[in-house]
């Protein structure tokens, strides 16, 4: 295992850490003293996990403002006992530690616990970033019905048969057909997508094909087709059930045969290329009632795969957003750090009928539209979310909705309390009052 990289901030300085943590012998730490030094030895470096020890002189909102700068690092806190019996500290340690012990603690235990961290940290950014160069096509995600698709990919990628993938539209079926690609003994050849429902259909037979020359009006060069240029690698099929019923039989003799006939051409040409054909319609269905060739159908589905809707990947919503959150991070504004829980919430409670590619367009827009810090539900487009059924009577949901509204602002001001005041039309005091009545924290000065 590389060398684990841990940020300790102690106020108490390096001794205070040896003396009261015990030896963190499988660690190469950094200790400072300071937030602000904590926020010049993160900017050289990144840290997957961060430990805080607090010896009872913190100030929860300087960590809460320190702590949402630097949401990518995980933190591990330890503090007096009594301190979570403060609304502020809890809500700090709720919103931005991955775990907490309390004085006098146990070194062995503590060990464990950032061993834990920075390993499931380790895991969310290889998976995040897709671990590699091509992590924009990565299949990103580890809920346990992701981790068996990709056990999947990985056992059939080696075998040469048809896949034939069904899954909802955005769910993720051309990124599982370029897995199966890159993992494939073809991997160094082409991988040609092709959407068979977006083609006209009076082109879609040169395409697929291609022509000879002469072969129509027009004609005046032999053209290549797809499936030609797809040799040596694989070709993907998106929404082969848009595939005209009299191309399914040329699509038929080239899975037999693993030759083609150009447009107007005699001569066959051999092409080894491996087919992925994806539906979100039921094929079975479509031979049912004879939309789609029976043989044809057979053909494909020598292996079929099963990609889950997103609604069934709970697990996987915040890797994804993170990941796309990353991935377009250059669309955003300098500010912007990351999601509100409020965010993350009304992430994981939406349906997601669009599946990824829904995730993503409402990703993108909340990085273009946020105003504040950190993305808002607002932002997002999920403002309706979370209001739930009216349970407790008027003065509940009354409490409740001025709550939701004096977090959604705090988001929006990056939690400046003067400008959130100023936004609320109300006294910085009174803002205090709400603030303490919903227990809500914040830092102290805006
Ligand atoms: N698990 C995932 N990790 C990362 N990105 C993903 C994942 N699943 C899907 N995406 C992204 O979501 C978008 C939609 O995915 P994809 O095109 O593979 O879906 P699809 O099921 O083929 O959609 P359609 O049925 O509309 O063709 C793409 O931008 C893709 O990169």
């Amino acid at each position: 295992m590389g060398i684990k990289r841990l940020l300790c901030i102690s106020p108490g300085g390096a001794a205070a850490v040896h003396a009261r943590c015990g030896p963190l012998r499988d660690w190469d730490l950094c200790i400072v003293g300071t937030l602000a030094d904590a926020a010049r030895a993160l900017h050289q470096q990144r840290y997957l996990a961060g430990l805080l020890l607090d010896n009872g002189g913190g100030n929860a909102a300087a960590l809460d403002v320190f702590f949402r700068a630097h949401w990518r690092t995980r933190w591990v806190g330890v503090f007096e006992a009594g301190l979570m019996d403060n609304a502020c500290w809890r809500d700090l340690a709720s919103d931005h530690l991955c775990d907490f012990h309390t004085w006098p603690v146990d070194p062995v235990l503590l060990n464990h616990t950032l061993g834990h961290v920075h390993g499931l940290a380790d895991l969310r950014e290889r998976s995040a970033r897709g671990a590699s160069a091509d992590s924009a096509h990565a299949l990103t995600g580890d809920s346990p019905s992701v981790v068996r698709l990709r056990a999947q990919i990985r056992r059939i990628a080696s075998v040469g048969a048809p896949v034939l993938i069904w899954g909802e539209s955005g769910s993720g079926k051309e990124v599982t057909a370029r897995e199966i690609h890159d993992h494939s003994p073809m991997a160094a050849g082409p991988f040609v997508a092709i959407n068979c429902g977006a083609m006209p259909a009076s082109l879609i037979q040169t395409e697929l094909f291609g022509h000879e020359r002469g072969a129509f009006t027009g004609a005046a060069k032999e053209k290549q087709g797809l499936i030609e240029s797809a040799n040596g690698g694989t070709i993907f099929l998106d929404e082969i059930a848009d595939l005209p019923k009299e191309l399914q039989v040329n699509l038929l003799r080239f899975l037999q045969e693993k030759t083609i006939y150009r447009v107007g051409g005699t001569r066959s040409i051999p092409v080894d290329a491996r087919v992925i054909a994806a539906s979100h319609v039921d094929l079975q269905d479509a031979v049912a009632h004879g939309a789609f060739r029976e043989d044809l159908y057979y053909r494909l589905s020598v292996i079929p795969i099963n990609v889950p809707p997103l609604r069934e990947r709970a697990d996987d919503l915040t890797t994804l957003a993170e990941h796309f959150f990353s991935q377009y991070c250059n669309e955003k504004s300098p500010q912007l750090k990351g999601f509100s829980n409020r965010a993350l919430h009304a992430i994981r409670s939406h349906d997601w009928p669009g599946n990824v590619r829904e995730l993503i367009n409402r990703v993108r827009r909340a990085m273009v539209l946020a105003e504040g810090e950190l993305i808002t539900p607002e932002d997002l487009g999920l403002n309706h979310i979370g209001l739930g059924p009216v349970t407790g009577g008027l003065d509940t949901s009354r409490a409740s909705a001025e709550r939701n509204v004096i977090c959604a602002c705090l988001d929006r001001t990056g939690r400046n309390i003067s400008k959130t005041a100023r936004e609320l039309g109300i006294s910085r005091a009174t803002l205090y009052r709400l603030l303490s009545k919903h227990s809500i924290g914040v830092r102290a000065a805006g």
